[in-house]
């Protein structure tokens, strides 16, 4: 059975517009040739730094904007090129919860019609009676209390309003839901809680889920895949257990050396990228990388490096993986001088 979602060299660009008659004076690579798939039932998460272009994928997947090139596969069908009537069942199996609850919920509207909304629009359910039940099992789901429904999106706490997201995002039944930075905003102990009601729902109703983060703190607790984006691209991409014991690429290493251990005193040797992030208006040429890796030899400023399988459901985009093996300058032994 193919995956239930398949991202195949997907490509946006967004124009950058300017002078008097308002042209395109250039282009922001937002993302530049990005694969992957998402099995049904699993998280695979998207992380890297702001501005990466992980919430340009997840709203290319939810056919927010039309892409620049490339193809999202929803199980099996293409959806980046349907008509907008078309377009209407698949925007039911693919949802998304937002990070900021409070301003993706309409602040004039009660509990009960946010929940009633999609159920009427996608005609899930068949009478008013029927209506009422699926909202107030909603509320169970997402252990909020039924008096709540008469409230408005001001009157919850952050997690609250998150819980109330949630169920939106179920009411419409889907298979997928992009989370895309979904607690980031919230208080350490509601992003715990949060997340352990995302995975119990994941059990429950065997959603796949996108979750998008620039917290790997966050990530290494409720997923099973992790892809890591830097500049438009994916540099890595890997179980969990093997990106957070033996990353490969020099840029995951680097994020995970800045991930604050749990044990006091502990100490990873951090690994300091020198520089900022480029724009993704002139990125650039070869490695996307390479102006700020700490290993660049001479053929990443030229060549730009393939994501390619290094086994155990690794794929790595780095020229270092395919060189012999010879010690490098900070003990790598993959990594070669010149
Ligand atoms: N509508 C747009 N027009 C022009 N540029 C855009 C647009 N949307 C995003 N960008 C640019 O595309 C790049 C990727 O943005 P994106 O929001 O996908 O990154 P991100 O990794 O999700 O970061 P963040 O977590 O800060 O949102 C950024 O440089 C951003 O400024």
């Amino acid at each position: 059975m193919s995956a239930l979602l398949q991202v195949n060299d997907l490509k946006k660009h967004f124009p950058v517009r300017g002078g008097l008659f308002s042209r395109t004076t250039n282009w922001v690579y937002a993302v530049d040739g990005v694969s992957f798939e998402v099995e049904r039932g699993e998280t695979l998460s998207l992380v890297g730094e702001s501005g990466c272009g992980k919430s340009t994928v997840g709203r290319a997947i939810l056919r927010l904007f039309d892409i620049t090139a490339g193809q999202v596969v929803l199980d099996g069908q293409r959806i980046d090129d349907l008509s907008p009537g078309a377009l209407r069942s698949m925007r039911r199996r693919v949802q998304v919860v937002f990070q900021d609850p409070f301003s993706s919920l309409n602040p004039r509207m009660r509990v009960r019609d946010i929940l009633a909304e999609p159920i009427r629009n996608f005609g899930l359910a068949k009478s008013s009676a029927e209506l009422e039940a699926r909202v107030a099992a909603l509320m169970d789901t997402v252990r909020l209390p039924h008096d709540a429904l008469n409230r408005r999106p001001h009157e919850f706490s952050g997690g609250q309003r998150q819980r109330i997201g949630i169920a939106r995002a179920l009411a419409a039944e889907p298979e997928l839901i992009v989370c895309d930075e979904a607690v980031s905003a919230l208080d350490v102990s509601v992003k715990a809680q949060i997340i352990n009601l995302l995975q119990d729902l994941q059990q429950e109703f065997g959603l796949a889920l996108l979750f998008i983060s620039h917290d790997l703190a966050i990530v290494e607790h409720m997923t099973r895949r992790v892809a890591v984006m830097y500049l438009g691209k994916i540099v890595e991409m890997a179980p969990r257990r093997q990106i957070f014991t033996a990353p490969k690429h020099p840029y995951t290493k680097a994020l995970l050396s800045a991930v604050p251990l749990p044990e006091p005193g502990a100490d990873r040797n951090p690994i300091i990228l020198k520089g900022d992030v480029p724009s993704p208006i002139n990125p650039p040429s070869g490695c996307r990388f390479h102006t700020r890796c700490p290993f660049v030899f001479a053929r990443c400023r030229t060549e730009e490096p393939m994501l390619r399988s290094a086994g155990d459901g690794e794929w790595v985009a780095c020229h270092l993986e395919s060189l012999p093996e010879v010690p490098g300058p900070l003990g790598d032994p993959r990594v070669r001088r010149n």
